[in-house]
């Protein structure tokens, strides 16, 4: 047997003496836990300085937590918690298991510069008892004269107490008096007596190599004497323990301890410190081997921790020799050695040792915090023409009105004025400070992330729409996948032939499926979840729950379904975060961290973003405030199609953006409609109501578009130019177009937060979708005003043939106004290159802006804006007849025509809005209807 898991038939525990973040992430703790019975986990000023300070693994959360403003003792607090926090939950189930093991604890010991400080003891234990908030935690107080009173005081409170820095038998008395009159002071109070754990850690091998060199000199003397000093040497620390075990035994066996006990109090236990061995002339296992005794703990490094593993004879030995050992100690003195003046020398040495290690560790924290607020944000470039004086007048209303500091209060009265408004408003605004919480977690995910490798998995898919899954496709597109991540696929569509394509793409088995959403009640990523559920089920029967991963808020009812199913993880985000403004939290972050992406570094710059804009104090200029007021200005004054222009690697950021932006403030007839995907043309093509906006590299030449941008800047319009240095800094600019989306919301008057027209189309199709559980299929409400071949032309217009209804569709058109693409289609190249020579071909002709979008991810995103914002769109809505389409298990009907229900349900919903529409129905082959649709376009 291993002999660090048969050394517990003598029910000693062994702890690590040691904390890290890769430990904790890569599950080197978790293995040790699981295959090498480790017990506990102790920390101590010097350890963390080794982790910490020593490595770069803890560079990113400095930064971030920098750049949140936080002081050095600040960050190094929120680091040691977060880890300790870790290690706790990894210890849980051990904690929890066995009642009268007290084991599955980990140790964080108060700052070394409160040694001789007992208030600031007993203040800082209650602090950080609190803030690591778990009860298998236990806080270390030195065993000084000081730390005494303070360890009665936390002990009487309910706190976990690991007394260190413990090195001599009268000083080890006065600890346990000290944990005994705090459980008597508990009780007295009235209070509970069990689960009040603590242990007395007794430091070893610094006694020898102390006390062995004096004996060593001794011993060179010759003499009986020297004989005697001889025998003496590496003695005095294992004849010190076993003293100290006798002590145990008695003192927690009397009629004092009896009391205690009857209420439920356990024992003190010693715990053996400092046993890692520093004589080369010793056996590396001297203070583990010898130590060994019932209802002990010994804390080991690593190093002694591994050779035991290989070559450790565990037996219970603590109580041989226990003459010799009281010999060794009573004849100290005749050699003139007095241990007590050495014990008493460690422990200021011991101090010392805590506090030299852990002043450089401060030191080298608080360098790289001020190197953090050095650093910049990317800038912000606006060239804006005569719109230019608009825009500083309203920067400067929002300043004299103190508007950041309202912000950051969560002044709801900034964008609405009735109450239900400005209450919604305030409960949506937790994505503003998200990122910062998420710092504290990163921890968690990375370690989930290698449990997910570890049990074999090969791909990843996340599953879910609208904002659930925004940010995973910016991410994948924007990113290669990171050495240690795994490929990533997004399944946000209802399409028949796209599932098949990502079910056809991925190894089932192995392949983690995240089903993300906020509400837990979208009925897509429901379907999307129960068809490979079922998938996985005839694979892995009972254990297809291994396969699956929720993202939802917190009492959603999709949390009660999941875990039913036997779900591997639910992350639960937070109720405060708006979908399109999750980009920051487990939505966007679980998906980053495991396609390989350092999301540590992400949040790191999405925290510099938001000290620019203000979050710790007055900030000018302000990146966020000033780009989203100069984009409410602009919309006031018609410049209300927000043009991207984007390297290719980023076209996907205009999906997040369209969403952000479109469905923030498409409503009450007003809003900024994002245009993306579409190609510069020339200066002729455009009308008087665009403003452009560049979102690129710095360094990355893109001629193209850079030349066309100055063409147009020429010609009088807007331009605003962002370069990053990296696509890392997409971690900036999530938080930047947040804001700038809620101050352009409020420059418009409206509740950013909200989406009250979606609601429309999600009835409608409800509505279908009773119809076809009724009646077997949709119910074809309306005729086609011209079909041709094999495609059908739907619409208000009329028209003899395809030609003219399209003519008289898009002569409908007025300055202003744009055309809005929506395919209801599997998504090939053949079908964007088809939709991308329409806009090309529509703008040409009537110089307007246009949209183009797969149904229904649209619905989720832009769908706000086209029946809530400005009556301003041309629709044309793009069906087949889904010829690969797939059943929905355990429901009456298929994929394809829950697609067709929202492609009708929101065409209902946007003609009860009186918006222009035309349904063109491409038949069975959407590639060959939509070139028939092409030819059929009017000639110019
Ligand atoms: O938590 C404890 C004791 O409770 C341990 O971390 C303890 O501080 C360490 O064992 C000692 O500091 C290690 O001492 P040494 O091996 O450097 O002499
Ligand atoms: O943008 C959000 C989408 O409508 C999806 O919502 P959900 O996350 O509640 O499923």
């Amino acid at each position: 047997m291993n002999p660090l898991v048969a050394i517990r038939q003598f029910d000693q525990s062994l702890w690590l003496d040691f904390i890290s973040r890769p430990i904790l992430i890569n599950g080197t703790l978790q293995r040790r836990i699981t295959d090498e019975a480790l017990r506990g986990v102790t920390s101590n000023p010097a350890i963390f300085a080794k982790s910490i300070g020593d490595s770069t693994d803890y560079d990113s959360a400095v930064q971030a937590l920098a750049l949140q403003g936080k002081t050095t003792d600040e960050i190094y607090t929120s680091l040691a918690v977060a880890d300790v926090q870790a290690a706790c939950d990894l210890f849980r189930p051990l904690y929890d298991g066995e009642h009268t093991s007290s084991d599955g604890y980990v140790s964080l010991e108060v700052s070394p510069k409160l040694v001789n400080d007992t208030e600031g003891t007993i203040e800082e234990g209650l602090r950080l008892w609190h803030t690591v908030d778990r009860p298998n935690v236990m806080i270390k107080v030195p065993a000084t004269l000081e730390g005494l009173p303070a360890i009665r005081r936390l002990i009487a409170e309910g706190v976990n107490v690991n007394v260190t820095l413990i090195f001599g038998l009268e000083r080890y008395r006065l600890v346990t008096e000290a944990f005994l009159a705090g459980l008597e002071d508990r009780a007295q109070a009235g209070r509970p007596l069990a689960r009040i754990d603590s242990v007395a850690s007794f430091f070893l091998s610094r006694i020898d190599v102390l006390i062995d060199p004096l004996l060593e000199k001794i011993a060179a003397e010759g003499g009986e004497r020297g004989q005697l000093a001889q025998s003496m040497v590496g003695e005095v620390a294992l004849a010190s323990a076993k003293q100290a075990y006798q002590m145990y035994k008695e003192i927690f066996a009397g009629p004092r301890w009896a009391a205690l006990q009857a209420q439920g109090a356990e024992t003190q236990r010693l715990l053996w410190a400092s046993t890692g061995n520093k004589n080369p002339n010793y056996d590396d296992l001297k203070y583990v081997e010898n130590l060994i005794g019932p209802k002990t703990v010994n804390t080991v490094p690593v190093e002694t921790l591994d050779i035991f593993r290989e070559r450790g004879q565990p037996a219970n030995r603590l109580e041989e020799g226990l003459d010799q050992a009281r010999e060794v100690l009573r004849r100290l003195p005749e050699l003139g050695i007095d241990l007590k003046e050495h014990t008493n020398f460690l422990e200021v040495d011991g101090a010392k040792k805590f506090n030299e290690p852990f002043s450089k560790l401060m030191l080298s924290l608080d360098m790289k915090r001020k190197h953090a607020l050095g650093e910049m944000v990317v800038p912000v470039t606006m060239r804006l023409g005569g719109y230019q004086s608009a825009v500083d007048k309203k920067i400067e209303e929002l300043n004299d009105q103190n508007f950041t500091q309202g912000f950051w209060d969560k002044k709801a009265d900034l964008w609405v004025q009735d109450e239900a408004g400005q209450q919604s408003i305030r409960s949506f605004m937790g994505w503003l400070r998200v990122a910062e919480t998420m710092v504290g977690r990163v921890p968690e995910i990375e370690q989930f992330v290698h449990e997910v490798k570890a049990a074999g998995f090969k791909h990843v898919v996340v599953m879910g729409m609208g904002g659930s899954t925004m940010a995973p496709i910016v991410f994948k597109a924007a990113f290669e996948q990171g050495a240690a991540g795994l490929p990533m696929s997004v399944l946000d569509t209802t399409d028949p032939g796209t599932v098949r394509q990502i079910e056809a793409s991925v190894p089932l088995a192995e392949t983690l499926f995240i089903v993300a959403s906020k509400s837990g009640t979208t009925a897509e990523p429901l379907a999307f979840g129960d068809y490979f559920y079922a998938k996985l089920k005839e694979l892995k029967g009972d254990k297809a729950g291994e396969n699956f991963v929720a993202i939802t808020d917190p009492g959603s009812k999709f949390v009660t379904s999941a875990t039913a199913q036997g779900y591997r993880r639910i992350f639960l985000n937070f109720s405060e975060v708006g979908g399109r403004f999750s980009a920051l939290s487990y939505f966007g972050l679980v998906p980053a961290a495991l396609y390989g992406l350092p999301i540590g570094e992400l949040l790191e710059r999405a925290i510099r973003m938001m000290r620019a804009c203000g979050a710790y104090g007055d900030a000018k200029p302000n990146p966020g405030l000033e780009l989203g007021a100069a984009l409410g200005v602009l919309a006031q004054l018609g410049r209300d199609k927000l043009t991207l222009v984007v390297p290719e690697k980023l076209s996907d950021l205009g999906l997040w953006l369209e969403q952000l932006i479109a469905e923030s403030t498409g409503k009450e007839g007003k809003g900024i409609l994002p245009v993306a995907g579409e190609p510069l043309a020339d200066v002729g093509l455009y009308g008087q109501d665009r403003v452009f906006v560049y979102v690129g590299y710095k360094g990355q030449a893109d001629e193209t578009n850079t030349s066309k941008l100055k063409a147009l800047e020429q010609a009088g319009h807007p331009i605003i130019s962002i370069f990053m240095d990296e696509a890392l800094d997409l971690g900036q600019e999530f938080f930047r177009w947040e804001v700038a989306t809620a101050v352009a919301s409020a420059v418009l008057g409206i509740n950013p937060f909200d989406q009250p027209n979606v609601q429309a189309a999600k009835t409608a199709t409800d509505g279908l979708m009773k119809a076809v559980e009724e009646q077997g299929s949709l119910p074809e409400k309306s005729q086609p005003v011209a079909s041709e071949g094999g495609v059908a032309y739907y619409s208000a217009v009329q028209g003899e043939s395809a030609e003219q209804v399209l003519k008289a569709f898009f002569d409908q058109a007025r300055p202003g106004d744009f055309l809005c693409l929506q395919a209801y289609l599997t998504e090939t190249p053949a079908v964007s290159a088809s939709l991308q020579e329409l806009r090309a071909r529509v703008q040409a002709q009537y110089h307007i802006a246009s949209t183009s979008g797969y149904g229904p991810r649209f619905l989720h995103s832009t769908g706000q804006y086209h029946k809530g914002g400005p009556d301003t769109g041309l629709f044309v809505q793009f069906t087949n007849d889904n010829p690969q389409d797939l059943a929905l298990p355990g429901r009456s009907y298929t994929f394809g025509t829950f697609k067709n229900a929202q492609a009708l349900g929101d065409l209902e919903a946007l003609q009860s809005y009186h918006r222009r529409t035309l349904r063109v129905h491409l038949g069975a082959d959407a590639e060959k209807g939509l070139k028939t649709m092409l030819a059929a376009l009017p000639k110019t």
